[in-house]
């Protein structure tokens, strides 16, 4: 990347904060993330505990944008967003959809470990009982079989999905689990997520006919502008998301969808509203089922509340500097 500061430009500005949610994700409580402030504004780092070095380097090249570049030109001053429910138990999808403000659009967690197919029928189920004429989607995040995937689209075929996000692992997986669906007379569309965020080349899926639509996420991309080339060439229609970002990552998801020429879908962009606490004193919270497009800067006492412990801390500088290293090889 061009322009990229210096190690200390960004330690020595470093805010490592942990964010309690009202609901667990990804099975966990609290989402730990790293911010700094440059002269173009503040930017995010924030990939999962799990993630290595070389998978990190894109979410701080994503920060880094963010901080010292700023974002391109907006073609838009609202985006759309659907509401994210998580794998919870059926009997909790009332309260889930209670924090948000419009529900135009819901996203519904599948798959979870430990659950079962018709745990996901009956959160399903539930969400199109209380919303009949909402668009649903799901997102199962690879952890279906193919034979997995397939009957379980052809079960939750009569809530009359808009998606189904990752189905399946892999570019293959994904092809295949839309062959079969589509010699069966199901026109369920299919979305790759993992496909285009975790993979070598984020186009693949898109050059292989994989897939109907991409989720577009600015960090795991590697910022605004390389997400936005990434949609550009694949020649795909879009859907704009984020990963449990802070309002300051989620300012990045809501340039990005700004941005883009065409934006037929809502955003994955309303997962504030999981939080109980954020780093903004006006966090990126969805009115209307939309988000206002501008920039956001963290409350300096927010920081200093949310603050993580003197370890959490030291680990996500060590995981900047080795992200940074990364950054600098390829430059
Ligand atoms: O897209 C959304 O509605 C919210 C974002 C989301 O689901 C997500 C959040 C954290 C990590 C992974 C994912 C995902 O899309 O798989
Ligand atoms: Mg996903």
């Amino acid at each position: 990347m061009r322009n990229l500061p210096a190690l200390d430009e960004i330690l020595d500005n470093l805010h490592v904060v942990s964010l309690p949610m009202s609901v667990t994700f990804r099975g966990v409580m609290h989402r730990e993330a790293a911010l700094f402030e440059g002269p173009a504004g503040w930017g995010e780092f924030s990939p999962f505990l799990e993630y290595g070095a070389q998978e990190a380097s894109a979410w701080l090249a994503s920060g880094i944008e963010a901080a010292w570049e700023g974002f391109p030109e907006p073609l838009r001053s609202q985006v759309p967003v659907n509401a994210t429910v998580p794998a919870v138990p059926s009997s909790d999808v009332v309260r889930v959809l209670e924090k948000y403000d419009a529900h135009h659009t819901v996203k519904i967690k599948v798959a979870e470990k430990g659950q079962s197919l018709e745990d996901d029928v009956a959160r399903v189920a539930e969400v199109r009982r209380l919303l009949p004429d909402a668009a649903l989607r799901i997102d199962a995040n690879a952890a279906w079989s193919v034979p997995e995937a397939f009957e379980a689209l052809q079960r939750l075929s009569d809530f009359e999905l808009q998606y189904a996000e990752q189905p399946v692992e892999g570019i293959e997986g994904l092809a295949r689990v839309r062959e079969m669906l589509r010699a069966a007379g199901d026109q369920t569309l299919i979305a790759a997520d993992e496909s285009v965020r975790k993979a070598t080349d984020p186009l693949a899926v898109a050059r292989a006919g994989a897939a109907d639509l991409l989720i577009i996420k600015a960090a795991p991309l590697g910022g605004v502008r390389n997400a936005l080339r990434v949609v550009a060439e694949s020649g795909m229609p879009a859907v704009v998301s984020s990963a449990l970002d802070t309002s300051v990552g989620l300012a990045a998801g809501v340039a990005l969808a700004a941005a883009l020429p065409e934006l037929p879908y809502a955003c994955g962009l309303g997962t504030a509203a999981l939080f109980t606490d954020d780093v903004a004193a006006q966090p990126m919270r969805a009115v209307g089922g939309a988000l206002d497009v501008r920039s956001v800067r963290p409350d300096p006492q927010r920081l200093r509340a949310l603050a993580a412990d003197a370890n959490t801390t030291e680990r996500w500088r060590e995981r900047i500097r080795a992200a940074y290293e990364i950054l600098v090889n390829n430059s």
